[in-house]
């Protein structure tokens, strides 16, 4: 995919005529290493070959709108109803997200009525509609202390017509939608379907995902606080396992397409030999397979501690073991159990070697992604509702607010969901993984994945 100056460009609702509460304060603003002008925009790619590769005058090379306060605004605030919506799994943050929006709104815009839609996209149906809450700063004082989402979340489809007749019905003019892959597809199809009835209404999506996976976006919310929660359990398999015969401790983590998680857990216990991630697969049998290191390692250091995605050595897997396959309500694949696949085939191998092991299996997956935000995400989340209820006053639509090498930007939606981000098997993060792990740069000759697409063209 080659990226453009034009596919970077997000939709505008129309003229800004209303001044901004933030006018006074933006009048003498310049960009500097600390802030990005509004008008100024941010460099899609950051190294001096990349950007020489287009061979095109600076203002023409690929970059992203800046995220952040104008000095006229598309909506009179006084008139605005926004509607807010938590979809897909959890994930650190939601809560945090959701009082920095309806703060924002409330405080600097006076916006008055703030509509937090029920249980996922699910509440915008038909029979849901009626079911909000109103949100006032009061109400949502306390609310990131707390993990989860206060406004409920769901999986499954609804129909994008039946969603803007909500937004309609309840008279939205401003929507955020807070979700991961799949909420920002939806929000892509909401924006399409309001456009397509030349409705007057923002949609501006928040991304959000323990995954990692999307892209544009340096880091996604509440990824750091989940992969730090993720760290205790490794250093507690690691502490079991070097205290028991032939220690053996295995922690399986979340990440279906993407072995963030496991990847940064690892690196911050430091105690990992092995990590498995579903973008680097993996032999089992064999001289070169990860048996034979597994043995290897429980030979000469008398323990071992793996640190596995749940997305890793899907391979392995055939139907219907370890929970089969299918897909859930919103057409996500369900996944084989290759913690348990692992488990049984080491403790097998082991056993046949005469190295009877003791087994410390962990699977802490709804743990990690179900706690309150730490104080990094905290600040982020923050940072990204206001960002989001800058964009949608000043009408742009059909973006999400996402940081990007550092700055706060506006990315087009249907960007959001254009590729998948995965770790690199040859970029740097993984390298880091290998020299600390000290494991083999693959277990044996596993048929190589389409290579994982690093840059942009
Ligand atoms: N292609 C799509 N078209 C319309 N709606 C979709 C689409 N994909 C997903 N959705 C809807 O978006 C919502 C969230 O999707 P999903 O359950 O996949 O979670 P998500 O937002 O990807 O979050 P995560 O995967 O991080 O938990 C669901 O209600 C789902 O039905
Ligand atoms: O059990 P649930 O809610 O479907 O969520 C599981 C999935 O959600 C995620 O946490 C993404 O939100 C994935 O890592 C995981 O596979
Ligand atoms: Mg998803």
């Amino acid at each position: 995919m080659t990226l453009h100056l034009d596919d970077l460009r997000v939709r505008h609702l129309g003229e800004c005529r209303y001044d901004s509460p933030f006018s006074e304060s933006l009048s003498t603003k310049q960009t500097s290493p600390h802030y990005v002008a509004e008008g100024d925009r941010v460099l899609l790619e950051d190294t001096v070959s990349m950007l020489a590769g287009h061979d095109l005058p600076a203002g023409l090379v690929p970059s992203f709108e800046a995220a952040g306060p104008r000095r006229k605004i598309y909506f009179d605030p006084a008139t605005v109803t926004a509607g807010v919506v938590t979809c897909g799994g959890l994930c650190p943050g939601l809560n945090n997200v959701i009082r920095g929006l309806v703060q924002e709104l409330s405080v600097h815009y006076k916006v008055k009525r703030i509509l937090g839609f029920r249980n996922g996209l699910q509440g915008l149906t038909a029979e849901h509609r009626e079911d909000t809450v109103e949100l006032t700063p009061e109400d949502v004082r306390d609310i990131h202390h707390a993990g989860g989402t206060i406004l409920g979340s769901s999986r499954g489809g609804q129909d994008a017509d039946e969603m803007v007749d909500t937004l309609v019905a309840r008279g939205v003019d401003v929507m955020f939608v807070i979700g991961g892959d799949g909420g920002m597809r939806a929000a892509t199809f909401l924006g399409n379907a309001i456009r397509a009835r030349g409705l007057d209404i923002a949609v501006i999506g928040v991304p959000k995902t323990i995954d990692n996976d999307l892209p544009f976006t340096d880091q996604s919310f509440g990824f750091q606080s989940a992969f730090a929660r993720a760290t205790d359990f490794i250093s507690a398999v690691a502490v079991e396992a070097a205290a028991s015969p032939n220690g053996v401790g295995i922690v399986k983590l979340m990440g279906r397409h993407s072995g963030f998680i496991a990847s940064y857990a690892a690196l911050a216990a430091n105690a990992a030999d092995i990590v498995l991630i579903p973008e680097v697969p993996f032999v089992l049998e064999g001289a070169d397979g990860l048996l034979a290191h597994v043995e290897q390692q429980v030979r000469t250091k008398g323990r071992v501690v793996i640190v596995l995605a749940e997305g890793a050595g899907q391979e392995h897997l055939g139907v219907p073991r370890h929970n089969g396959r299918g897909t859930d309500a919103s057409g996500n694949v369900k996944l084989g159990n290759i913690g348990e696949l692992v488990k049984e085939r080491i403790t097998a191998h082991l056993t046949a070697e005469g190295l009877t092991p003791t087994m410390r299996y962990i699977d802490p997956s709804y743990a990690v992604r179900s706690i309150a935000a730490n104080a990094y995400d905290s600040v982020y989340c923050l940072r990204l509702a206001h960002a989001a209820v800058h964009a949608a006053m000043a009408g742009r639509t059909e973006a999400a607010v996402a940081r990007w090498r550092r700055r706060f930007v506006h990315v087009p939606l249907s960007l959001m969901t254009s590729r998948r981000n995965q770790v690199d098997p040859d970029g740097d993060l993984w390298m880091s993984v290998l020299e600390t792990t000290c494991q083999p740069a693959r277990f044996g000759r596993a048929p190589v994945r389409e290579k994982v697409r690093a840059g942009f063209c």
